[in-house]
């Protein structure tokens, strides 16, 4: 075995403090609330909780009366829960168990903590001789101009193009290919994540680094980046003092993804007409056939050893997202990992739905990591949605990942990516807490 060390003084009483709120919240349910109250209390809780998933499925899945009643009984569900509480004075045991339970995760985690340093390879290289910025000004509601990212981003050097001159939907690519041609060493762009995708494609094919502004309403790959969300400016930065970041590129057919590739009912959706003018209802008036098999096509999902049949909603990320728990929920803590990651959800029914209680039974929720990933149907063709854009690829659809296949400019002093936060394994917590490493 490989001795690591002492332990610091600092990481054993932390997990000596996990331990005492754990015990702490125990005795104070069992004090405040007493055995036979205490199982009343977490059955009611469970119960509640249940009833609420169950009825959220079928106002997903109903139309009309049935689905205004699933809506009511979703709410009064909870409600009803709180009510019982309150009824039996045990409001105030529940918030401060609550509040004892944040502590115990919290103390758990800060004992159990990586010390390794999470940051990704960094790569000193020249910073670019001739940068080339395609800025869309629609992006994020018109974050280039408030930002002035592009006189900025002149200042610096760089030669900047402006989406939308032309009054239509420009080909990015194209121009992106056009510049390279013209001597432009490196590509960037300040808009939203689909545009990010089209060009980073073309960077990665002629070998020259990307560069990313977070000018976009969402910028997903800005944050799993590590970049500024909140001020896009903060990104220029890598134009003279940046280093270069090696990452992966997931691809779907024939296109690149930097985030994801969805399939299934959230992707048939957006391929409405209607969904650009509606989103909500057009999504409430077509999930009920998506969702029980009347319409659409039957997904078939094949990943490394592993086949799922008629799951509703697939996505495949280019690098698995953190979905263990809540503060990893829809973040890649790396993205040169080398792996696509997949999420399938198959809720066949109220029993599956009322099941995510309890993580949901076996085969509703499935998660896998694979280099590809095929997904069939029985039609010639599926709607996909690539990084948020709307597409429709033939069948079977092949996505696979090229390993460190873009080279990213960041800006060396950046907010960065935080290290996900370790499992609570409760056989290393007591192993800290006695002081044995
Ligand atoms: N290639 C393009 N040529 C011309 N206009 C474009 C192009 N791409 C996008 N637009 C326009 O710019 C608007 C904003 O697009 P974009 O997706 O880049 O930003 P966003 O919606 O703010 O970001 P996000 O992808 O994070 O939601 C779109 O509504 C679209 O009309």
């Amino acid at each position: 075995m490989v001795d690591l060390g002492p332990v610091p003084a600092g990481r054993r009483w932390l997990a000596r403090l996990t331990f005492l709120a754990a015990l702490a919240a125990v005795l104070l349910v069992l004090a405040g609330a007493g055995i036979r109250a205490s199982i009343g209390l977490l059955l009611v809780s469970v119960i509640g909780m249940a009833v609420m998933l169950a009825a959220g499925w079928w106002f997903l899945t109903h139309r009309g009366v049935v689905r205004w009643a699933s809506a009511v009984v979703a709410v009064a569900a909870p409600v009803t829960v709180l009510i019982a509480y309150a009824r039996a004075s045990l409001i105030w045991v529940v918030v401060l168990f609550g509040l004892l339970w944040v502590g115990t995760v919290a103390a758990g985690r800060a004992a159990l903590r990586h010390t390794r340093d999470h940051r990704p390879d960094e790569f000193d290289t020249p910073p670019p001789a001739r940068p080339f910025l395609i800025m869309n000004p629609r992006s994020g509601g018109g974050k280039v101009g408030r930002f002035e990212l592009d006189s900025r981003a002149r200042k610096l050097g760089a030669t900047v193009y402006l989406l939308g001159g032309s009054g239509g939907q420009e080909d990015v690519a194209a121009v992106a290919r056009r510049a390279v041609a013209d001597g432009a060493d490196l590509l960037g762009v300040a808009g939203g994540d689909g545009t990010q995708a089209l060009v980073a494609a073309v960077a990665a094919e002629c070998g020259v680094p990307f560069m990313v502004v977070s000018a976009g309403t969402r910028n997903h790959f800005a944050m799993d980046l590590g970049l500024d969300r909140a001020d896009p400016s903060a990104c220029l930065d890598a134009l003279n003092d940046g280093v270069e970041l090696r990452i992966d590129l997931g691809r779907v057919g024939d296109r690149v993804f930097v985030n994801n590739a969805s399939f299934g009912a959230y992707a048939t959706i957006v391929q409405s007409p209607a969904y650009r003018d509606d989103k909500t209802g057009t999504t409430l008036e077509l999930l009920p056939d998506l969702l029980t098999g009347h319409r659409g096509p039957v997904l078939r999902v094949t990943a490394g050893s592993l086949t799922l049949l008629g799951p509703q909603a697939v996505l495949v990320s280019n690098n698995p997202y953190g979905l263990d728990d809540v503060a990893g929920l829809g973040r890649r803590y790396r993205l040169n990992g080398g792996e696509l990651g997949m999420l399938a959800v198959h809720v066949r029914g109220a029993a599956d739905a009322a099941s995510l209680v309890f993580g949901g039974r076996p085969g509703t929720i499935t998660r896998a990591g694979a280099t590809t990933i095929e997904i069939d149907s029985d039609t010639g063709s599926l709607p996909v949605g690539v990084d948020g854009e709307a597409l429709i690829m033939p069948t079977p659809v092949r996505c696979t990942i090229s390993p460190g296949a873009l080279r990213v400019r960041v800006p060396r002093r950046r907010p960065g990516v935080p290290a996900p936060p370790p499992e609570l394994d409760w056989t290393r917590l007591r192993h800290l807490a006695l002081g044995r490493g």
